[in-house]
């Protein structure tokens, strides 16, 4: 399979649900489980300190430290397995990425709100490219209203399952113009781990480290 374009306003997103085949999927699961150090971290969110509703872990080349919520991460040196689908993913991609954030959701109550990947370090049209291993969860796009002025009706909301092996890429202005969150599921569900492949730029970290002394930027 490859890359499909999805259709969204002022965004570009692309899916692959077939991207790494099951077994392959279901090995990688169980290997990262295994031997990842996962953290919850506490978060700033509305003035109070909480715990982040899912486990979490960065992996990227040295130097590629990484800002949000009021957290400075320093990245984890490559796992072998990584490295072979950071390949990958760049070669189904065309793009390069220097580090990727894990997250692991342990069942139905963990979940990731509404949030856009606009941290600076990332620069203006950062490609983000997402793969998931393990249970299906919903993955949901709303507009940003600032960036539709005088849209009535403003875009329809979009609703993506990411199933086991999925690729969803998100590049241009999607992080400018839409919001995202893997809300709780009503349904009991498996653990299910993403894995967003990410290009942080070492010039705009500086910039990016002094934004978020000021007013950290949440991914709640
Ligand atoms: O788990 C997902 O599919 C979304 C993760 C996400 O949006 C992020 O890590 O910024
Ligand atoms: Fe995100």
């Amino acid at each position: 399979m490859s890359l499909k374009p999805l259709h969204l306003p002022a965004a570009e997103l692309w899916l692959d649900p077939e991207f790494l085949p099951l077994p392959a999927a279901e090995t990688l699961l169980a290997l990262l489980t295994e031997v990842v150090p996962w953290q919850q971290q506490p978060i700033r969110l509305f003035g109070r300190e909480v715990l982040q509703p899912r486990l979490t872990a960065w992996y990227g080349d040295a130097g590629a430290t990484y800002s949000y919520s009021g957290l400075h991460l320093e990245p984890l040196p490559w796992l072998p397995a990584l490295a072979q689908v950071r390949q990958r993913v760049e070669q189904a991609t065309g793009c390069r990425f220097n580090s990727v954030l894990l997250n692991l959701y342990r069942s139905d109550q963990d979940s990731m709100g509404y949030h856009a990947d606009d941290e600076p370090e990332l620069g203006p049209e950062p490609t983000i490219a997402s793969l998931t291993l393990g249970a299906t969860r919903t993955f949901r796009l709303k507009p940003r209203p600032a960036a539709f002025p005088g849209a009535a009706p403003l875009p329809a909301p979009l609703s993506i399952p990411l199933t086991s092996g999925s690729l969803l890429v998100m590049r241009g202005l999607t992080q400018q113009n839409w919001l995202h969150a893997l809300p709780k599921t009503t349904r009991p569900v498996g653990p299910r781990i993403n894995l967003t492949f990410r290009r942080v730029s070492p010039a705009k970290q500086k910039q990016a480290f002094a934004i978020h002394q000021k007013a950290p930027a949440t991914k709640p």
